[in-house]
């Protein structure tokens, strides 16, 4: 059976050691596993109960990322990273084909909780497709403009990769990017590393990148390769130490262990006028 349906999420197999397990909760992918290998972070203090965004995986950031800095935005009123990630997902179909097996989630208004969605009070319907392949995940969002006037939106794949040793991480392909620093509050700069490693706290939003993908890559040589599909923007996130220390989802020592290479729109909101509809996503493959 390829798809293992329970409560609260559903575990999709494609019967050779790969799977992608998905919480009905923010459609949040909370574990891929590829030849027997578990290729997300998850952390151990993650509360998978519905009460709070799930610490791992790939939380979905709609229809803002981060909070809006304009006081008069329509996502204004929102929390941070919207309300996609802390709603509850239909689990509409699952497709087993050739060489791939897929599960297609949908969010609209009435799922969301009243509270969040009259705070941004959009007709929109969204579909996140999670298709799994024997080397590779992929992850797209669609989101439809189901009004009568148009709306902005930030969407963003907030994905969380286990790596062996965050001092051994190298990261390529984001060279000769601008960047919004948030370490530095909101700085702009230009990448000039071919090689980013991290051994700091980093929060940075690569705006309208030039590579087709990003190399996320770990001390033996292997890792993912993330690529963009429709979406513009690199967000990599590190918390280090101290705020890991402050965050009661997360291990004090597990920054150690995750990098945050996040894909989506968010550097500018996407305008979509009514009727419209709008793709995006990546495809996470391994090295
Ligand atoms: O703690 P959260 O709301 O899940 O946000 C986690 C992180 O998400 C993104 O990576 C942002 O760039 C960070 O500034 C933020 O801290």
């Amino acid at each position: 059976m390829p798809f293992q349906k329970s409560d609260d999420k559903v575990i999709i197999q494609d019967g050779n050691e790969n799977s992608v397990e998905v919480y009905f909760y923010g459609a949040t992918v909370t574990s891929w596993i590829t030849a027997g290998k578990e290729r997300l972070f998850l952390s151990k203090n993650a509360i998978l109960n519905g009460t709070k965004a799930i610490r791992g995986g790939i939380p979905l950031v709609f229809p803002q990322f981060g909070k809006a800095e304009d006081s008069d935005a329509p996502t204004a009123a929102l929390p941070q990273h919207g309300f996609a990630r802390n709603s509850k997902w239909e689990f509409l179909e699952g497709k087993d084909g050739d060489n791939e097996v897929t599960g297609i989630f949908g969010l609209s208004p009435s799922s969301v909780p009243t509270e969040l969605y009259q705070k941004w009070p959009f007709p929109f319907k969204l579909l996140y497709t999670v298709t799994l392949r024997p080397q590779s995940l992929s992850t797209f969002i669609s989101v439809k403009n189901e009004g009568s006037e148009a709306f902005d939106f930030h969407t963003l794949l907030h994905t969380y990769f286990s790596i062996p040793d965050i001092s051994t991480l190298k990261i390529h392909n984001l060279a000769n990017n601008v960047f919004i620093d948030k370490v530095a509050n909101g700085a702009r700069d230009t990448e000039t590393r071919e090689v980013i490693t991290v051994n700091g706290e980093v929060d940075r939003v690569y705006e309208d990148v030039n590579a087709e993908a990003v190399l996320v890559q770990y001390g033996d040589g292997s890792g993912i390769r993330v690529k963009r599909i429709g979406v513009k923007d690199v967000v990599v996130w590190n918390q280090w130490e101290a705020k890991a220390a402050a965050m009661s989802d997360f291990g004090d020592d597990e920054y150690k262990e995750m990098i945050c290479v996040e894909l989506g729109n968010v550097s500018k909101y996407v305008h979509l006028a009514p009727g419209e509809t709008w793709e995006g996503g990546q495809e996470l493959s391994v090295i």
